[in-house]
C-alpha cells in the first residue's frame, strides 16, 4: 500500500494513530499509508471481564484518532472505544477523533412502535461524553444519525471504491448492467453507485416481516438478461442480498454481483452466500474478515488509503468535501 499523497504536510509528532482490538488491520494499514507507527496502546480484560486500556506513551497535546469500528463483538468494541477515548482526554489528548468506519446500533435510529429505544442516537450521546472531539464514519445505514452528533461528524461513503471495482467491466457494456439496489431505503445508494458507472438502476420492493427475515415482494426496472449488480450498505445475515439475487436470476438476470460497504456476516451469512446464485460478493474492510469468513467469492477492498487521506487533511486543517464526502 502507498502512502498517502501529501503525508509530508503532516505534522508527525502531533499524530497518534490508535487502534483497539475490533479492526487492527485495518489501524495497522492506515499508519502505514500515513507513513507513521500505530501508538502504543494495550487493550485487554481483567479476569471479571472489565476492559483495561493502557496507553504506553505521551499523548498530551497531540491530535489522537482512535480506529474502532463497533461491529461483532459490538459492546465489547464499542466499550473499548469508550473507556480508550477516556484515557486519551484524561492524559490530555489535544483532540480525540474516533474512527468508526462501521456504525453499530446504526439500524436503531428510530422508534418503529412504542417502548423502544433510538440506540443509535444513545451511542452518539455515549460517544461524546465519553470525550470525543470529532467522529468520522462511512456509509451510515441512516444518515440522519450525522444530526445525533453536536460535534462534528465527517460521514464517508465507499461507494465510489466500491463501483471503480467494476468500472472495467461495465463501462465498455453499460447496456448489460444494471445497478439494483435491494430495498427502498437503498435507491439513494444504488443510484449514485449507478452514476460513477453511468448504469441504470432497478428497485427491488422488500418486505420484512420480522427482523432478520426479508422478502421480495417485486422489481421496478428492466434487469432481464442483464448483469446485475446489488449495491447495499450492509450484508448481515445476507437474507436481503441472497433473496434479492435468487429473485433476479429467477426472473432472467443474466448473473448476479453484490457491492456492499459493511460485512458483517452474522450467522450462516458466508454459507448462505457460498450456496446461492451469487457470482461474487464485493466488500470493504471496515469490518475485519475473520479467516473462516474468507470465501472465495468475498472480494475485500481497502479502506485504509482513504481514511489515511481524510485523517491527513483533517489533521492539516485542509478541506475533505470532494475527496469522498457522503453524496458525492
Ligand atoms: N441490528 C439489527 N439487526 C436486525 N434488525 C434490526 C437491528 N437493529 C434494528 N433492527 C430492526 O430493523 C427495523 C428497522 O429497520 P429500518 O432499516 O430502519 O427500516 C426495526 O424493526 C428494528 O427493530
Ligand atoms: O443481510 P440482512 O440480514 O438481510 O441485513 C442487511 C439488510 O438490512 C438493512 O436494510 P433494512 O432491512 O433495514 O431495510 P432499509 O434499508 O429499507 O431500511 C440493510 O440496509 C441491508 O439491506
Amino acid at each position: 500500500m502507498s502512502e498517502c499523497s501529501s503525508s509530508s504536510h503532516i505534522k508527525r509528532g502531533d499524530l497518534v494513530v490508535l487502534a483497539g482490538n475490533s479492526n487492527p488491520d485495518l489501524a495497522e494499514a492506515v499508519a502505514k499509508s500515513l507513513g507513521i507507527k500505530l501508538g502504543e496502546v494495550e487493550v485487554k480484560k481483567f479476569a471479571d471481564s472489565e476492559i483495561n486500556v493502557k496507553i504506553n506513551e505521551a499523548v498530551r497535546g497531540k491530535d489522537v484518532y482512535i480506529i474502532q469500528p463497533t461491529s461483532y463483538p459490538t459492546n465489547d468494541n464499542l466499550m473499548e472505544l469508550l473507556i480508550m477515548t477516556d484515557a486519551c482526554k484524561r492524559a490530555s489528548a489535544g483532540y480525540v477523533n474516533l474512527v468508526v468506519p462501521y456504525y453499530g446500533y446504526a439500524r436503531q435510529d428510530r422508534k418503529t412502535r412504542g417502548r423502544e429505544p433510538i440506540s443509535a442516537k444513545l451511542v452518539a450521546n455515549l460517544m461524546t461524553v465519553s470525550g470525543a472531539d470529532r467522529v468520522i464514519t462511512m456509509d451510515l445505514h441512516a444518515g440522519q444519525i450525522q444530526g445525533y452528533f453536536d460535534i462534528p461528524l465527517d460521514h464517508f461513503t465507499a461507494i465510489r471504491l466500491l463501483s471503480s471495482y467494476f468500472k472495467e467491466k461495465a463501462f465498455d457494456n453499460p447496456d448489460e448492467y444494471v445497478v439494483v439496489s435491494p430495498d427502498l431505503g437503498g435507491v439513494t445508494r444504488a443510484r449514485s453507485f449507478a452514476d460513477y458507472l453511468k448504469l441504470t438502476i432497478a428497485i427491488i420492493e422488500k418486505r420484512r416481516p420480522r427482523p432478520n427475515v426479508s422478502e421480495v415482494m417485486n422489481v421496478i426496472g428492466d434487469f432481464e438478461g442483464k448483469h446485475c449488480i446489488l449495491v447495499d450498505d450492509i450484508i448481515d445475515t445476507a437474507g436481503t442480498i441472497c433473496n434479492a439475487a435468487n429473485y433476479l436470476k429467477e426472473h432472467g438476470a443474466k448473473e448476479v454481483s453484490i457491492a456492499a460497504t459493511h460485512g458483517v456476516l452474522s450467522g450462516n451469512a458466508c454459507e448462505n452466500l457460498e450456496n446461492s446464485c451469487v457470482k461474487e460478493v464485493v466488500i470493504t474492510d471496515t469490518i475485519k474478515l475473520p479467516e473462516e469468513k474468507k470465501i472465495q467469492k468475498i472480494k475485500q477492498i481497502s479502506i485504509a488509503p482513504l481514511l489515511a487521506e481524510a485523517i491527513n487533511r483533517i489533521n492539516t486543517y485542509e478541506s475533505i468535501s470532494g475527496l469522498f464526502e457522503d453524496g458525492k
